[in-house]
């Protein structure tokens, strides 16, 4: 705990004593921070990109997990939902492995996604209603084409997460996450390094992972909203 920080500061000498308590309030506190930080980000630009949202502890544990995956546990990642889904490989060639609270390392990185979930709703009244994700295995070579995660009106899926666990990345290793708006010109070039966490409306901005000389390891995620239509319950879009 340091007592340099404002915020923290003010706690700490309150805290002494039960360090514990003390470290999992103040992780509250820096989350309850961030979340406000992402909800002014889409407000104001749409997208925000961070380099440690999550605690440390959580991208160590995520990463190990990862490395640790034989290569059956990753299936190849397709386009399009449900009865539309197919393999095309000369869009994206990763591969994917959906997470699940069943793990433990997987139900933290569930369980602060479901705070950013009710963070957002409270600060930005977004309805989100659930969370998705999956681990996600770029081999080198590997690389997603420009696509967007949801057509205007005709998803459910309406903020997209990329939280990346890739230690030491450098810029020469390509696999970047190149964002676009309404123009040729990327808005955006993000180097998927461990850590670093990325929220954007999943209906504005059409993205493309480049190619990577270095295996490429990352979490996508969709925040959905409830689209229940009489009897079909949430279909999938
Ligand atoms: O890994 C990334 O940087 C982005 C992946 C992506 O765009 C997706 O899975 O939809
Ligand atoms: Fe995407």
């Amino acid at each position: 705990m340091s007592d340099s920080d404002p915020v923290k500061g003010k706690y700490a000498a309150f805290f002494r004593g039960c360090p514990v308590e003390a470290e999992l309030l103040l992780s509250d506190i820096d989350s309850e921070r961030i979340f406000d930080s992402i909800a002014d980000a889409l407000t104001e630009t749409g997208y925000i990109v961070l380099p440690a949202a999550l605690p440390l502890g959580i991208s160590d544990a995520l990463f190990t997990r990862i490395a640790s995956f034989e290569d059956d546990v990753f299936r190849p990642a397709g386009v399009g939902r449900a009865a539309e889904f197919q393999l095309n490989p000369f869009v994206r060639n990763d591969e994917i492995r959906w997470l699940s609270s069943g793990d433990e390392v997987e139900a933290q990185y569930l369980a602060w996604m479901e705070k950013l979930r009710v963070g957002l709703n409270r600060r930005l009244f977004m309805g989100l209603f659930d969370y998705e994700c999956h681990f996600a295995r770029y081999m080198p070579g590997a690389f997603y084409k420009k696509h967007v995660d949801a057509f205007k009106g005709r998803t459910n899926r309406v903020l997209s997460t990329v939280f990346y666990l890739n230690p030491n990345w450098a810029v020469d290793d390509g696999g970047h996450l190149v964002m676009y708006e309404d123009s040729v010109e990327p808005i955006a070039k993000i180097s998927p390094l461990m850590g670093t966490l990325v929220v954007f409306l999943s209906d504005r901005f059409p993205h493309e992972v480049t190619t990577a000389s270095r295996l490429r390891y990352s979490i996508a995620g969709w925040f959905r909203v409830n689209t229940t239509l009489g009897s079909h319950i949430d279909p999938p879009q």
